[in-house]
């Protein structure tokens, strides 16, 4: 899928009087997964709320794609919108037949009609990640996305990321805290170090 490379340029972020990054730049490629780690508290969803402009109060220039989707640790889903409902409202592109294909994709064929709360955690997710992926991004941004999943759910996850990337072929960021979750998903590892945080790698 053809894309444009994104610049992630941060000088400085504040919280107040408190400097919580320094500079952190990186490119991300067409197509690349990359993995942002560190210890808890470091910075790492405020880099991922400013690459995604949900935070654009910082020092520093991101250029991003229009065409992005957000992956939340919890499922954001819609609860009283329907399994397909969820999808098309979010991809006003997106017919109905597309909808049930992007749910096939996930191991949810069958299940459009189905409120989120009728669905385990388990297919929960599924939705969450099938609305990420019907847009077909060109910029996908995860938080933490196998955190408090047990070991087998947190695999048949990764299973299935790993499979949706590799047919959409999205840039992605995410973050983690597990290194061999990293080194699974990722092209590239950058870890946050320091206070103010930097980057390494
Ligand atoms: N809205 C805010 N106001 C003030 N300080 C904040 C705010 N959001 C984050 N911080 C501070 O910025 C620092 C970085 O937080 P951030 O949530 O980005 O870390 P993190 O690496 O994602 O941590 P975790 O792995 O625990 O989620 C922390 O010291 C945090 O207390």
């Amino acid at each position: 899928m053809e894309g444009h490379v994104i610049r992630i340029d941060i000088q400085s972020k504040h919280f107040g009087g408190t400097q919580v990054l320094g500079p952190v730049r990186f490119d991300i490629q067409p197509g690349e997964t990359v993995a942002l780690v560190g210890p808890s508290g470091i910075g790492k969803s405020t880099v991922l709320r400013i690459v995604s402009g949900i935070d654009d109060r910082f020092e520093g220039t991101v250029q991003r794609p229009e065409n992005m989707a957000i992956v939340f640790q919890e499922p954001t889903l819609l609860p009283w919108r329907s399994a397909v409902d969820n999808l098309l409202l979010t991809h006003t592109d997106l017919d109905r037949a597309g909808a049930e294909a992007a749910l096939d994709r996930v191991g949810l064929a069958g299940r459009g009609a189905a409120f989120p709360g009728e669905l385990s955690l388990g297919m929960q997710r599924r939705l969450s990640l099938a609305r990420a992926f019907a847009g077909r991004p060109e910029l996908l941004i995860m938080d933490e996305p196998f955190v408090s999943l047990d070991t087998e759910m947190a695999d048949q996850m990764m299973n299935l990321t790993e499979a949706l990337i590799a047919q959409t072929r999205p840039a992605t960021l995410f973050v983690t805290h597990a290194r061999a979750e990293a080194e699974r998903l990722a092209d590239r590892i950058l870890e946050l170090r320091g206070k103010p945080a930097t980057h390494v790698g």
